[in-house]
């Protein structure tokens, strides 16, 4: 529509303040025009010549908004006193309406890069090299192996990375993870649970730990990998119960005791009746279970392992409270494959059988005959050529397809330490003791606890500390090694306390005491002061409660002031200074009372099962043997012939339960959850990442171009505090300020930097800030390019193909948004140039440029358009072949597992079939829409 001038009620657009919305004409006079912005209430008064101002009209089959916010569709425009009125149907009324003008909606944004580009809404040319750039970021990232793995504030160990990344892209996984103590089952817990969040796999998750770790696997979520879980306590639900509804509703990410859950019958409920999607159990050997007598514990797991789709059990020592129990959480993983412990035991006893066949296809060399042979009689439905075991890449894929098909490969995950370079040496000192002679009636007795823990006995009350010889021996030992921190355990909270008494009354050693008697608070704050490295406590004195998941590393010597029954629970004592980030060699002190029921013990777990200088696996088994005959010999201390013997029954078992586990269970397991050959992709992608400089460049053209300043700080640090000129609100962004770092080691070394990484949730903020703003939607540039015509053009057009489909079914690994850049220059022929150093023109400049440019520039924004269709169509055929290969071969898969491994459950094939179907129909119902555009002309 042809501009005569400025009239009274017309609407104007701002070149230079896009943000003012529409304006509308208050008054003219013959040199100058006021304009009211209603949108903001501000008003400008312009030259007439020169008003920033470009009028917006709409054409027929526009929408255009009236000022009480209906929609209507223009059927017909009229000008009336150079005032355009329009004709339209209503679109909620589908009444034929007239509107003039002045009643349009002054909250109009111009969205799309046409009309931007020609109603003069121009951004500087940087904006839309942002845009392609977040585009194409966001593409790599999608696809990117390493998502949900890459962000995590660790080091990179393969074994975890192995479990996680085969778990954590699962289908609803529900595994057991078993790595022994210490190795890193929290870390890869918060890996998996990364990845599923991550990758939309999962929105709601509940944590259930004992009470004494809930403190630490807060801070470890928050930490590695920046996930804000709510704990969950009886104060939390009575102050939520005030409210009405389910408390667990209000939270997606939860965490909460075991205790409490078992001493809340009603909180246990609302936590079944709340739809999670994942749901993580610490410390899993707690859940004891007999087919007679299920644990509280185990049945409040279990029926919550009933609704919640995703399971994640975590025990170092599965066989703590017996292999039954083992069995039983087994089971509640997956109860149609487990049905009894009976066939279960057979099952377990062809594990030698399986590793043996499938270790010469990790010998990097050829099988023989007979080996082939054995490997056709393991799987018989399996076709094996020779050509299929032709390279070493062949060989271990086979193998891994082996342990897929058999036991317990798919859902129980066991690294060993005798498989992990670099973990420090354990070293037993043993300090015997004097019995002393006020012991002696209550040792005499035939109760098992007053032999083992005399110093309970209530006929030496709180005396004891005066003449027991371990006390005196505590100080002496703290002393001497004084700064040392040292860990000790003992069995009970009273020992601990007494111990702490005598240590406040008779030294200065700073101590501190960690027991159940303790609320929450209290023992993290004692576990804290014994962490303080300078002005912290050297001893920590712990009852039981302190053996287990707490990571105590920084100490070098452990005094077991008793030994406790089990080797299990010895090996998760040992665990606390035993674990990843130990740096020097663990020292065990034993200080024992010479012929009492504890150097038996000791004798029994040093010399019968070397328990203390190496991790005791088959620790539990050998105890299921000898039990009675521990118990005799513990009773009889002086018995040397029944001591001996016990010794030598148990070296035996020891050696024979131990070559049946390397043969089989622990060698099929290490081989499936080391990942060897299977991780080292992985690894160089993370490597890769890590060495990358694609993220700080982008993030810092992102911040400068938001308006935040990034200031080097050395240690590769950056501050990033906010400008005067940032606009836009940045979700996560603090704006007192922030210390950020692109380096994992800084990261996990000074832990209140911000670890930025392609995970992180303010390169995803800012990616979307870049994406959802209309900056950059049209822009027109100069470039210099001495080589070229002064004042030839081209046309860069970004499209975007995407598809819109529910979250969970991550169409993103087909088919992310993908970005597809059409450059067409001056006649109209597709160009492959592309421009760096695009320098902005000056808004009047463009503005007569796409003036000047309109015909042409319409004609190539329809040849752009048409070449993106066809090269979408392209790409969009790939996604639907890779998809229907990928899924096919996953179905495909699991149908040949499940023949042979009934662990496969029906659902996840039935789920992969329904993925497929979905997906099918999401990718192809996807579009290509215009994102941006610019103009580029060469003025060199
Ligand atoms: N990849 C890693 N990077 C940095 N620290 C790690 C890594 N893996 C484990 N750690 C640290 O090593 C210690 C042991 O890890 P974690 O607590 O996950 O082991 P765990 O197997 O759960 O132990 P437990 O058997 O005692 O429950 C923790 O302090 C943990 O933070």
């Amino acid at each position: 529509m042809k501009n005569d001038g400025f009239h009274i009620g017309q609407r104007w657009l701002s070149n230079t303040e896009t943000e003012l919305g529409l304006g509308a004409i208050v008054s003219v006079d013959f040199r100058t025009v006021e304009i009211l912005f209603p949108a903001t209430g501000e008003i400008r008064r312009y030259a007439k010549s020169e008003a920033p101002l470009t009028r917006l009209t709409y054409a027929v089959g526009d929408r255009i908004t009236h000022t009480e916010e209906w929609q209507a569709t223009v059927t017909d425009v009229q000008e009336k006193q150079g005032v355009l009125i329009y004709e339209g149907i209503r679109e909620d009324t589908k009444e034929t309406v007239t509107i003039s003008e002045a009643l349009l909606s002054p909250l109009v944004q111009l969205n799309e890069p046409e009309q931007r580009l020609f109603n003069n809404q121009l951004d500087l040319p940087k904006w839309f090299e942002l845009r392609l750039q977040s585009l194409e970021h966001d593409y790599a990232y999608q696809q990117s192996s390493t998502i949900g793995l890459a962000g995590a504030r660790i080091e990179l160990i393969p074994h975890q990375l192995h479990i996680a990344a085969e778990v954590g892209k699962r289908y609803a996984p529900r595994v057991l993870l078993s790595d022994e103590v210490g190795l890193g089952k929290t870390i890869e817990a918060a890996l998996i649970i990364h990845q599923q969040l991550q990758t939309g796999r999962s929105q709601r998750v509940l944590i259930v730990v004992p009470d004494t770790l809930v403190h630490q696997w807060l801070v470890e979520m928050l930490r590695r990998v920046n996930l804000h879980f709510s704990v969950f306590d009886e104060s939390r639900c009575a102050a939520a119960a005030q409210e009405g509804g389910n408390p667990f509703d209000d939270e997606q990410l939860v965490l909460c005791s075991l205790d409490f859950l078992v001493q809340h019958p009603q909180h246990h409920q609302q936590a079944l009746d709340a739809h999670w999607d994942m749901l993580v159990v610490d410390e899993a050997h707690h859940l004891g279970w007999s087919e007679s007598q299920p644990s509280a514990e185990y049945e409040r797991i279990e029926a919550l392992a009933n609704v919640v789709p995703s399971v994640l059990l975590l025990t170092a020592t599965p066989d703590q409270l017996g292999h039954q129990s083992h069995f039983a959480r087994l089971r509640l993983l997956d109860p149609a494959r487990f049905v009894s412990y009976e066939s279960f035991l057979a099952e377990e006893s062809t594990y030698a059988k399986v590793a043996e066949t499938v270790t010469p296809l990790l010998e990097d060399r050829a099988l023989t005959d007979d080996e082939l042979a054995a490997l056709h009689a393991l799987a018989p439905e399996v076709e094996i050529a020779i050509d299929d075991l032709a390279s070493e890449a062949k060989r271990l894929e086979m193998a891994h397809k082996m342990i897929d098909l058999h036991g317990t490969g798919r859902i129980l995950f066991r690294n060993r330490r005798a498989s992990i370079e670099g973990f420090p040496a354990r070293a037993l000192n043993p300090h015997p003791l004097n019995l002393p002679g006020e012991y002696a009636d209550i040792i005499s007795s035939a109760d098992l606890t007053d032999k083992l823990f005399p110093e309970r006995h209530p006929a030496v009350s709180e005396a004891w500390v005066d003449f027991d010889p371990r006390v005196a021996w505590l100080i002496e030992f703290l002393t001497a090694i004084k700064p040392a921190k040292v860990l000790l355990i003992c069995a009970s909270a009273v020992t601990a306390q007494q111990l702490a008494e005598v240590l406040r009354t008779k030294s200065s050693i700073r101590h501190s005491v960690f027991h159940e008697g303790m609320s929450i608070v209290d023992r993290d704050k004692a576990a804290h002061y014994f962490a303080d490295p300078d002005v912290g406590a050297q001893v920590l004195l712990c009852s039981e409660i302190g053996s287990e998941g707490r990571n105590f590393q920084f100490a070098h010597h452990l005094i077991l002031f008793d030994l406790p029954l089990t080797p299990d629970l010895l090996e998760q004592r040992i665990g606390r200074l035993d674990r990843i980030g130990q740096t020097r060699d663990v020292q065990i002190h034993v200080p024992y009372l010479i012929g009492s029921a504890q150097q038996v013990l000791l004798d029994w777990y040093h010399q019968g099962l070397d328990a203390f200088c190496q991790t005791c696996p088959t620790g539990s088994g050998v105890f299921e043997e000898v039990a009675e005959q521990l118990l005799a010999a513990c009773h009889t201390p002086a018995d040397t012939q029944l001591n001996e013997a016990l010794i030598a029954t148990s070296q035996q078992l020891n050696a024979t339960l131990k070559r049946q586990l390397d043969e089989g269970r622990d060698r099929l397991l290490e081989l499936n959850a080391s990942g060897v050959g299977k991780v080292d992709t992985l690894l160089e992608d993370m490597v890769a990442l890590d060495t990358s400089l694609a993220l700080p460049k982008f993030m810092s053209r992102v911040f400068d171009a938001i308006g935040i300043h990034q200031e080097e700080k050395g240690h590769d640090c950056f501050i990033l505090t906010p400008t005067e000129s940032m606009v836009n609100h940045l979700p996560g962004f603090d704006h007192e300020g922030m210390t950020v770092t692109y380096r994992r080691r800084i990261a996990t070394t000074l832990e209140h930097v911000h670890f930025l990484t392609w995970d992180h949730p303010l390169v995803h903020s800012a990616i979307e800030l870049v994406l959802t703003e209309v900056l950059g939607k049209s822009s027109v540039g100069f470039i210099s390019d001495a080589t070229k015509p002064a004042g030839i053009y081209w046309l860069e057009a970004l499209f975007v193909l995407e598809c819109s489909a529910p979250k969970s079914l991550q169409v993103g690994r087909y088919l992310p948004p993908t970005p597809l850049r059409i450059c067409m220059d001056a006649k109209g022929l597709p160009s492959e140039v592309s421009f760096e150093d695009v320098r902005p023109t000056g808004r009047k400049v463009a503005q007569q440029l796409v003036g000047a440019l309109k015909p042409q520039l319409e004609k190539h924004i329809s040849q752009a358009s048409a070449l993106a269709h066809s090269q979408a169509n392209k790409v969009l055929q790939g996604a639907l072949a890779t998809m229907r290969e990928s899924l096919s071969d996953q179905a495909e898969r699991l149908r040949s597992l499940q023949k042979r491994n009934p662990a496969v459950r029906d659902e996840e094939i039935a789920f992969v079939e329904q993925q497929k179907t979905a997906l099918e129909k999401a990718l192809t119902s996807a579009d290509v829409r215009l994102d941006a555009l610019r103009v580029v002309v060469n003025n060199p």
